[in-house]
């Protein structure tokens, strides 16, 4: 079987290697002539560790190919998946645009039965919006099903999270595209969950949303653990011994950020609000991770009386390690506020740059943390990144103008900071 995928992002790009590894034959089209000229050539055109390494792989031994000829790529693959974007609109529900183009393309491209596969994120209903979108587009009528498999990879850790999966879940009311795609999967060891195309897409909403509860109410109890002066971490660690709880998603800090869980989350709130119904925790989630960053910015201003004129150093601007993605990061959030405020902002990422914009202009991006921190009133720690825990503070103290340490994922061992000389201040670790 020869495997068409549309759209060559994140989960593109990361899917074309996973049936490329299986041992298909595999395409990958964009409309962004760019990043198909670099992916031709192995290169991503994003951070994700390890998986350049398997692209370029594919595409030397000619198992992966990419092109923007829409024609030549729909009229010569029968699966198709989708893989573009499916960001907020300003009201927070999902934009669908660019995956009704892409029906669209199908309808008019395909000359014989197609499975069209639609691994975007998709809110409930989409698989017959799809259906009815190809349908309108046909020159002539030619049979196709369109099934709805999410994708529950993380950024960071792609390739693991594809090569491995906890489970596939495959939402489809045809027999012919059940066993195309279990096919397709065949060499995969998790289970499958067969169902509806409306549960399928229910599931992955619902799953990122309970991800981003646990993290948000894990954000709350933080405030109270402050109060108490009691280690946040350490009730993670407590809770998450319990099986039924579970260790992981229990890391207080400035929230979630990403492409993922801030939309899907307002999403699924607004598609429920369609329907009459509130989700009033998730109602609550979004507002507690609204103002998280806040929640440590606050503290700094009382330390430092305001913000004028400090020199503040924001070591971390992705939404999280191991990624170049700022999409939501509550490190932007952070600097717009401190810009604001007249800090003078100095900015140290491993990989991620903030975005040519005229709002940015003001920030101080250097090439190390050294840089960085150089004269600095205060550090405020945005992104966990190994490399930050590593640093030598002892020795680079000596650089700082005031021995102000803001750490807004909790990685810092408090005592040791304290110890060193530093003001710390986490995020439900003051103990
Ligand atoms: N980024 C992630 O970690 C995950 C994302 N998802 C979901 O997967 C979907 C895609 O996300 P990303 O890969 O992050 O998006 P992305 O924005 O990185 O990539 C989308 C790609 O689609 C291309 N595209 C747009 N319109 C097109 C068209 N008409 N024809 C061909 N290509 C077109 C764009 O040029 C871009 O390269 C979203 O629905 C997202 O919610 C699901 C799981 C994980
Ligand atoms: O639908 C998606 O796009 C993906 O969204 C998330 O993946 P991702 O956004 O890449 O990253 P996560 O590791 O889930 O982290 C999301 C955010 O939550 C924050 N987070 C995570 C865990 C935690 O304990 N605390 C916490 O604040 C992270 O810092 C980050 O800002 C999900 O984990 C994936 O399963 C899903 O496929």
């Amino acid at each position: 079987m020869k495997i068409l995928i549309i759209g060559t992002g994140y989960v593109g790009a990361t899917t074309a290697m996973v049936f490329a590894e299986s041992g298909w034959q595999v395409t990958g089209l964009d409309i962004d002539e760019a990043k198909i000229e670099r992916l031709r050539q192995g290169h991503l055109h994003f951070h994700e560790p390890g998986l350049e390494e398997l692209i370029d792989k594919h595409v030397r031994s000619g198992r992966l190919l990419f092109t923007t000829d829409k024609e030549t790529a729909i009229a010569g693959h029968d699966i198709i998946f989708i893989c573009v974007g499916t960001p907020s609109r300003p009201d927070g529900s999902a934009d669908l645009r660019y995956i009704q183009q892409v029906a669209a393309d199908i309808g008019h491209w395909m000359n014989g039965y197609k499975l069209v596969v639609t691994k975007s994120t998709v809110p409930v209903g989409t698989q017959e919006r799809v259906t009815a979108w190809i349908e309108a587009a046909q020159r002539q009528p030619h049979l196709f099903d369109v099934a709805s498999n999410p994708e529950f990879l993380r950024e960071g850790k792609a390739v693991e999270d594809a090569l491995r999966p906890d489970r596939i879940v495959i939402g489809t009311d045809s027999a012919r595209a059940t066993e195309q795609l279990l096919t397709l999967y065949q060499s995969f060891q998790c289970p499958r969950i067969i169902t509806t195309p409306r549960t399928a897409e229910l599931i992955k909403y619902a799953s990122n949303a309970f991800l981003a509860t646990k993290i948000s109410y894990m954000n709350e109890l933080a405030k109270l653990c402050d109060e108490f002066k009691i280690n946040v971490n350490a009730v993670a660690e407590g809770m998450g011994l319990d099986p039924r709880i579970g260790p992981s998603f229990l890391q207080a800090g400035l929230g979630y950020g990403g492409s993922c869980f801030p939309k899907d989350v307002s999403e699924l709130v607004m598609t429920a609000r369609e329907q009459d119904v509130h989700l009033h925790i998730l109602e609550q989630v979004m507002e507690v991770n609204r103002t998280q960053y806040a929640y440590l910015l606050d503290k700094a201003r009382l330390r430092l009386g305001d913000f004028a004129n400090k020199n503040i150093a924001i070591l971390g601007l992705a939404f999280k390690p191991d990624t170049d993605d700022i999409r939501e990061a509550p490190a932007t959030r952070m600097i717009h506020d401190l810009l604001l405020e007249q800090a003078n902002v100095s900015l140290f990422d491993p990989v991620a740059t903030l975005p040519a914009h005229a709002s940015y202009g003001a920030v101080t991006e250097c090439s190390s943390a050294e840089e960085a921190i150089r004269d600095a009133d205060a550090v405020i720690l945005c992104t966990e990144w190994a490399a930050f825990e590593q640093l030598d503070w002892e020795s680079l103290k000596g650089l700082m103008r005031q021995l102000n340490f803001f750490d807004g994922r909790n990685m810092m061992d408090a005592r040791k900071m304290r110890e060193i000389g530093f003001y710390y201040q986490g995020i439900g670790n003051d103990y």
